[in-house]
Formats: structure tokens, sequence, C-alpha cells
């Protein structure tokens, strides 16, 4: 089966692969002029309404993590074989639900993980050397308005505590370890084959580093794995930098500690309750903000979608043709 990229499959992010007769995904035509899609806020059954398809003829969903795929929606399509997700993460996906189903989850392999880890290292760039600040001033610089310039810190020398050692956060450590970083790290098991310091506790880890960068999954063991007491042991010149999930922090002491000073900085990419970015961060010039957008750059989309697709053919050329 062909798949191009396009509005129909943006659209069919949402809806998943949906099909006009039951069985075929939604043909895709040319891939990524097109903004966000409009419906990307619709759940997967309110947009299934708008475009009057019948729950029963969807056999997959390709969907992306804003795309909440919950044990309802699983139960309300009967065809269900598969769920393909643009992303690396799962958490949107009730795995159980789809186990118990036997539906098919494909995720992301190594695709986004280097544009994730860079993503990491250029919010901690642009928090230490206060880069988005220093932009806000200079757009309004000129003679008559001296502004001093924010002064910046140093990224080189820094202790960098990595929560979650996998694809991602080794490419954070790779490219810390060219700034003179000192690498440490926290995941559920010590890895045999790196050198950096392991830390079983994550309160430990916060304690010994000068910056946390957050890049495991969400689970419930993983849930505001940096609460209130790491943020304390992190300490008021640390920093916190998030690219893997918003709930891997507690979102409101996270802003108390910025608030009263008791970290220095945040660089965040995610947050709890996408789109919705917490109003106390906003006027904060020490936090860089971004919009979930680490692992969208063009390059690798084309590739994520590719690998998504490539599953989707195999189920679909393996599929027993229903009527
Ligand atoms: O957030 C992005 C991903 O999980 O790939």
């Amino acid at each position: 089966m062909k798949y191009e990229w396009g509005n129909e499959f943006r659209a069919s992010t949402t809806l998943g692969v949906g099909s006009s007769n039951g069985l075929h995904p939604l043909p895709i035509s040319k891939f990524p002029q097109i903004p966000f899609p409009k419906f990307l806020f619709l759940s997967l059954l309110q947009f299934l309404q708008t475009q009057h398809i019948h729950p029963s003829s969807v056999p997959a969903i390709l969907c992306n993590p804003l795309q909440l795929v919950t044990a309802d929606v699983i139960r309300s399509l009967p065809s269900l074989g598969i769920v393909a997700t643009v992303s690396v993460g799962s958490d949107h996906i009730d795995i159980l639900e789809c186990r118990r189903g036997g539906i098919e989850v494909v995720t992301l392999g190594t695709q986004f993980a280097a544009d994730v880890a860079d993503m990491a290292v250029a919010l901690l760039v642009d928090v230490e050397f206060k880069i988005s600040a220093g932009d806000r001033l200079a757009r309004k610089w000129g003679p008559c308005k001296p502004l001093s310039s924010p002064c910046g810190s140093k990224v080189g020398g820094k202790r960098v505590g990595i929560i979650g050692l996998g694809r991602i956060g080794g490419e954070v450590a790779k490219r810390l370890e060219a700034f003179d970083c000192i690498i440490m790290y926290h995941s559920r098991n010590k890895n045999p084959s790196v050198s950096y310091t392991f830390h079983s506790n994550v309160v430990d880890l916060a304690s010994e580093s000068d910056v946390l960068v957050l890049c495991c999954p969400l689970t419930e063991q993983t849930r505001c794995i940096v609460n209130k007491e790491v943020m304390l042991a992190l300490g008021k010149d640390g920093i916190i930098v998030n690219v893997g999930r918003g709930a891997l922090i507690d979102e409101k002491e996270l802003i108390q500690c910025l608030l009263k000073g008791e970290i220095r900085g945040a660089g965040l990419d995610v947050f709890e309750n996408e789109p919705n970015v917490p109003k106390e961060l906003l006027p904060l010039d020490n936090v860089v903000l971004s919009p979930h957008a680490a692992a969208l750059t063009f390059d690798s989309t084309l590739d994520a979608f590719e690998h998504v697709a490539k599953s989707l053919d195999i189920f679909f050329s393996t599929k027993p043709q229903v009527s």
C-alpha cells in the first residue's frame, strides 16, 4: 500500500486510520506544509462522529502523544487491530486494554532520540545563557534604551543528573560530555556499559547535581519522580530540563520552587496538561518554554511516519478481509 503525507494523514493522526470502506487506510497525500491539525483536540470518538465514520469500521488508530487512546476508545472500536503512535512514549495509550484485546501497539524506535537530546541541550544552554530572555531584550535595544543584558552561567563543568538513561538519555549524556559536564544518572537499573555514576535514589542524584534532565518514560512509577523533596535537594542553583513528559514533575511544586527561588531555572518542552501551559510560568525569564516540539524536526518526522506506515502496511497486508 502506498502512503504519502498530507492533510488526510494529519487528520488521520486523530482519526486513526479510518477507512471509507472499513478496510483500507485513508489515502495520505503530501505531508508537511500543514500546521498541526485543526482536529487535534477532538477526541478520536468525536472525530469519527464529525466524519460520519462508524466506529466498527476502524481497524487501526494512528495517533500522536496528545491523543488519548483510552480503554473506552478501544472498547468502542470492535474491529480495532493495531494502534500506531508517532511517538516514542506510549503513556497516552491504554496498553493493558490493548493487550487484553490482542491489539498490536506500534511506537517509534530511535527516530526522535537525537532530536530530543539536541533539544534538551538547547534548553539547558538557553536557560544558562538566557538566550530567550536576551532575545526579548535585544528586540527593544537601542542607543536611547540602554538595557543591561542578563548575565548568563556556564554549561561547561556542570554536574548533570540524567533521569532515564535510555536512548534519549544516552544521547544527552554524549552531548554534554562534549561540554565537559560531569554525568550522573538514575534509571530502573544500573547500566554496566557506561562509567557514569549511578544513583538508585533520585533525591541523592539531585543533591549531587547542578542540573536534572528528565528523559524517562511516564509510568505509574515515574509520575512525579521529581517532587518537592527532589527540587529542594537540587537546590537554589539548580536547573531542571524536561523533555520526557510533563507529569514526571510535580508541576505545582515546580512553579512554587521557581517563584520562591528554590531552584534557579527550568527548560520545559512538556507540560502536565498539554496544550495548557501554566500561566504562572509565562512571565518568568528564568524559564524557557517549548510546545512539546523536541520531536518535531522535519527530517525525523518523515522517518517516523515511514516507520509507522511500514507497520500499518504489514498489518493491512496480513489482516483478513472483512466486509
Ligand atoms: O513526545 C514525543 C515522543 O514520545 O516521541
